[in-house]
């Protein structure tokens, strides 16, 4: 029986194009004010990791701003490098705060999500975004602030998505057995892991998403939790 709902986010909760076509663009426009900003903490952090992300993968030493140059370059590929995850969430905040930017939800979502929660199931996300990403996505989200819904948020720190040992982490982490969590995503690799692991799986077809083998659902309303 299905205890624990995790979802994706990306073409899972939120249409792809939101991500591609809101939040990237944002990002990448404000990112020479930030250039400006690379003595804030937080921001500091994150050149540094870029820094050492380089040096490990290609034994490149860069300076800082040869390291905005990669974050732009990564985000414009879509690479889902921790760096640039932890450094979008800081950008984005913003916008989110002053109501520039809401989090988008495929339209049953939300409602999908309190029933369950309603049902006694519990409920947690896994993305590439970063956490804060993500609570800032559900916290100022269309449909209003969802992050009391939430009992974890996991990103890459946990692991990537397409390796089983991730959903081992966070099945240690919610303290369930696998076969009790329920994990969602549009990504057949991140569900073949996810079973690796033995958690449930299925798949969200939301439009322009091609079936697999996973069960499929073209949204919420259509997973029964018995
Ligand atoms: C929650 S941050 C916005 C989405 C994002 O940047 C991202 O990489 C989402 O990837 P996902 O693992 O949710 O498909
Ligand atoms: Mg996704």
């Amino acid at each position: 029986m299905i205890k624990y709902i995790l979802s994706d986010i990306e073409g899972t909760t939120t249409s792809i194009s939101f991500v591609v076509d809101t939040l990237f663009p944002y990002f990448l426009e404000q990112l020479p004010l930030w250039r400006q900003k690379m003595d804030l903490p937080e921001v500091k952090a994150q050149i540094e990791a870029t820094q050492a992300l380089v040096l490990a993968e290609e034994g490149k030493t860069i300076d800082a701003e040869q390291a905005f140059d990669y974050l732009e370059a990564w985000c414009k590929a879509d690479r889902k490098a921790g760096p640039l995850k932890a450094l979008q969430g800081i950008v984005w905040k913003a916008a989110y705060l002053n109501g520039q930017i809401k989090g988008h939800l495929y339209p049953e979502v939300a409602d999908c999500l309190k029933n369950w929660k309603e049902k006694g199931l519990e409920l947690g996300i896994y993305s590439s975004g970063s956490v804060a990403a993500q609570k800032l996505l559900f916290g100022y989200s269309e449909a209003g602030d969802l992050t009391p819904l939430f009992s974890h948020y996991f990103d890459t720190k946990v692991g990537h998505k397409r390796e089983s040992q991730s959903y081992q982490n966070i099945q240690q982490a919610i303290g369930l057995p696998a076969y009790e969590i329920l994990f969602l995503s549009d990504v057949p690799e991140e569900l073949a892991a996810a079973r690796a692991a033995g958690l449930q799986t299925g798949h969200l077809l939301r439009p322009g998403t091609a079936p697999s083998q996973f069960k499929g659902y073209a949204n919420f309303n259509q997973i029964q939790i018995d």
